[in-house]
């Protein structure tokens, strides 16, 4: 006898399969019920438009939720970042499993780093946070770099480098991770050169929040500590009125005394894409216990960065 098979619903990119199917082996596990997966295709699948020009990464994730609540799937997995802070009606956050290495990469030829890049180098990036943060990172080590716009899946960016087109592309190591080509990276960028957007490295299981049982059983995957390091770093990403293209970075971490979790310390940045002016600040905190604790965190520091000119460095756009 085998029980009914529980649908996710997802994305046909190797990427979102690839986060897919891992989620559907824990949520096995955790329900004892097979896991069946749905593809979707969404309009950021078939578009060829810039993503800026039809709304942002959340696309992609529209459609998910509308299986979701038309009843043609179970649970879907989005990448947190790619996530609006908005939550949706009828719909919950089930679980946020452990997060993964949530820094940016450089994929570049000839093995370089950032810092040993040719002048003039062309590094391609399509996120006005990337630009910024390195464009910024330029100018104060005397390098030139010039970033170029570039969208696309994982194997689409990485070919601009192998075909000579760009000398380095920058990505998120929390992707190249789930595809498999991890080892193509040649440079981890430490995060006080490009903060990760928020929630980077993260995944969200959504369901609707009217079945019960299967939240409960979500549940069973949640990381409280990743879950409260995204709340508080979305909710400066939402307090600062931005959208998942702007150029918003936000990393949420735990300070340890050895082996005693002390505070949570949030960091945050925002700048214009040619990094002539950032805004970057941190704060440090209790540990949130509570989802309002998390989302205070998020909100005292988007405050702090209002304070010092944040908004009117967030009207550009993806270019
Ligand atoms: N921007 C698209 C996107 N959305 C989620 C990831 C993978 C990393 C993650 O889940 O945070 C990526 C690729 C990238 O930024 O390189």
């Amino acid at each position: 006898m085998t029980e009914k098979a529980l649908r996710l619903g997802t994305r046909r990119s190797k990427l979102a399969m690839a986060q897919s199917g891992q989620v559907a082996d824990a949520v096995s596990q955790v329900t004892g019920r097979p896991v069946e997966l749905v593809e979707i295709t969404t309009y950021g699948d078939t578009s060829r438009e810039h993503l800026a020009q039809i709304g942002g990464t959340g696309v992609f994730v529209a459609a998910l939720r509308e299986a979701l609540l038309r009843g043609e799937v179970d649970f879907a997995v989005h990448s947190l970042k790619d996530l609006p802070t908005a939550q949706h009606e009828g719909l919950v956050v089930a679980a946020v499993p452990v997060r993964e290495d949530p820094r940016d990469v450089v994929v570049a030829r000839d093995a370089r780093k950032l810092t040993d890049l040719p002048r003039g180098a062309r590094i391609g990036t399509g996120a006005p946070r990337r630009m910024a943060q390195l464009n910024a990172y330029a100018r104060t080590h005397g390098m030139e770099i010039e970033t170029v716009p570039i969208r696309g899946n994982v194997d689409t960016r990485i070919g601009y480098v192998r075909s000579g087109e760009l000398d380095a592309v920058v990505l998120a190591a929390a992707g190249l991770n789930r595809v498999g080509r991890i080892d193509e990276v040649t440079d981890f960028l430490s995060v006080d050169t490009v903060l990760p957007a928020p929630g980077q490295g993260a995944l969200a299981i959504e369901c609707t929040a009217d079945n019960a049982e299967l939240v409960a059983a979500l549940a069973e995957l949640d990381d409280p500590f990743t879950r409260a390091a995204v709340t508080a770093e979305r909710s400066l990403l939402a307090a600062l009125e931005a959208g998942c293209s702007a150029p918003v970075g936000a990393l949420a971490d735990l300070l340890a005394d050895g082996q005693i979790v002390k505070e949570m310390r949030l960091r945050g940045v925002v700048g214009t894409t040619d990094g002539s002016t950032l805004v970057q600040l941190s704060t440090t905190g209790p540990v949130p216990e509570t989802h309002e604790a998390a989302l205070a965190l998020g909100r005292e520091l988007a405050t702090e960065m209002l304070a010092q000119g944040a908004a009117g460095l967030m009207g550009e756009r993806a270019q």
